[in-house]
């Protein structure tokens, strides 16, 4: 049986997104995780230039809702949501149903998605709500400080000595620490995100996704994502909707909610708007391009072997003008 995938990105954050309606009967959850983990391998060892996880498309179990996004992460474990692969799910979907504005189902919420004017030619872009929010410890899978029930804003000291974190569920759980320039380049966000992420810590025995954040002036922030089951990454839709919650409760002298926030990460850039609704919820605004960059074909049973030789693929041309796209977002 032949397997058709789309390679596709936001913000550098790639996947291949595999539409199980192809099939006549879906695959078991341990194929798809067994398929993740070959074809996302990097360096060669995966299928072309390998990915950070695996978007499965199915059909909607809820009524009104276009279909379901599940999100299986490089090492095979499987993620509550994806930010930057929701939009790519989103373009897919609309397109093949002919609507722009709908809802998808994901693991905790449906989930409302819209196309919306692309970020330069040939480089398309959706928005897609970021929710359900809390900062609930038992959510988070979390156990610091003495099992606080929440951490925004305060040191752990057991991770680092001087950094401040705050953890938050979009409900996948996120660790966030605003810190300078250095900081953000330097080596500390990978020993914490390793050590976060290495299945015998106490405080995250579950992984957790680390960000630092940079903010570079008013509205605008930088910030640089060790994913779990994926390490690190072009770029985090759920981080960086993360984020720009805690930059809005943290910094309102210079921001609020309802403002356009610019998200540079080392992909690209996205844009997100922080809400907070009637009923006091947080939710976000997750805007960015949706590239979709090579078909790819191969026997399902030579993707389930790691044995990529009789692969084929067409080029969508997409990649070329997101690169143009980059380039010039550096000049300005
Ligand atoms: N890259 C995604 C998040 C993918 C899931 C994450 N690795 C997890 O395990 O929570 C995004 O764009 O949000």
């Amino acid at each position: 049986m032949a397997v058709k995938m789309i390679k596709v990105h936001g913000s550098g954050n790639d996947f291949y997104l595999l539409d199980q309606t192809q099939f006549q009967a879906p695959l078991s959850d341990a194929d798809l995780k067994q398929l993740a983990i070959n074809i996302c391998k990097r360096d060669g060892a995966g299928l072309y230039d390998g990915a950070d996880g695996v978007l499965v498309v199915d059909k909607s179990e809820h009524p009104q809702v276009l279909g379901r996004m599940r999100v299986i992460n490089a090492d095979g474990t499987e993620a509550s949501m994806c930010g930057n692969g929701l939009r790519t799910v989103a373009r897919y979907l609309g397109t093949q149903n002919s609507q722009e504005d709908f809802r998808v189902q994901t693991m905790y919420a449906d989930l409302k998605v819209q196309a919306v004017a692309d970020f330069a030619a040939h480089v398309p872009a959706y928005s897609v709500e970021i929710s359900p929010v809390t900062f609930d410890a038992q959510t988070l899978g979390m156990h610091a400080n003495n099992d606080a029930t929440t951490i925004i804003n305060e040191k752990i000291p057991a991770l680092s000595a001087d950094l401040k974190f705050s953890a938050v569920a979009v409900p996948n759980p996120h660790l966030i620490a605003f810190v300078d320039h250095d900081t953000l380049v330097g080596p500390e966000l990978g020993r914490i995100g390793e050590w976060m992420n290495d299945g015998k810590n106490q405080i995250f025995p579950d992984g957790v996704n680390v960000s630092f954040v940079e903010v570079l002036g008013p509205n605008s922030i930088f910030v640089r994502t060790f994913e779990r089951g994926v390490g690190f990454t072009n770029a985090c839709g759920t981080a960086m909707s993360a984020s720009s919650l805690m930059y809005v409760l943290l910094h309102q002298e210079s921001t609020d909610f309802n403002q356009e926030i610019h998200v540079t990460n080392p992909g690209g850039m996205v844009k997100t708007v922080v809400h907070q609704g009637a009923d006091e919820e947080y939710w976000m605004e997750l805007i960015g391009n949706a590239t979709f960059v090579r078909i790819v074909t191969l026997p399902l049973e030579d993707a389930l072997q790691g044995d990529y030789s009789p692969a084929t693929a067409t080029e969508t041309g997409e990649q070329v003008a997101y690169e143009d796209f980059v380039a010039n977002l550096a000049k300005a």
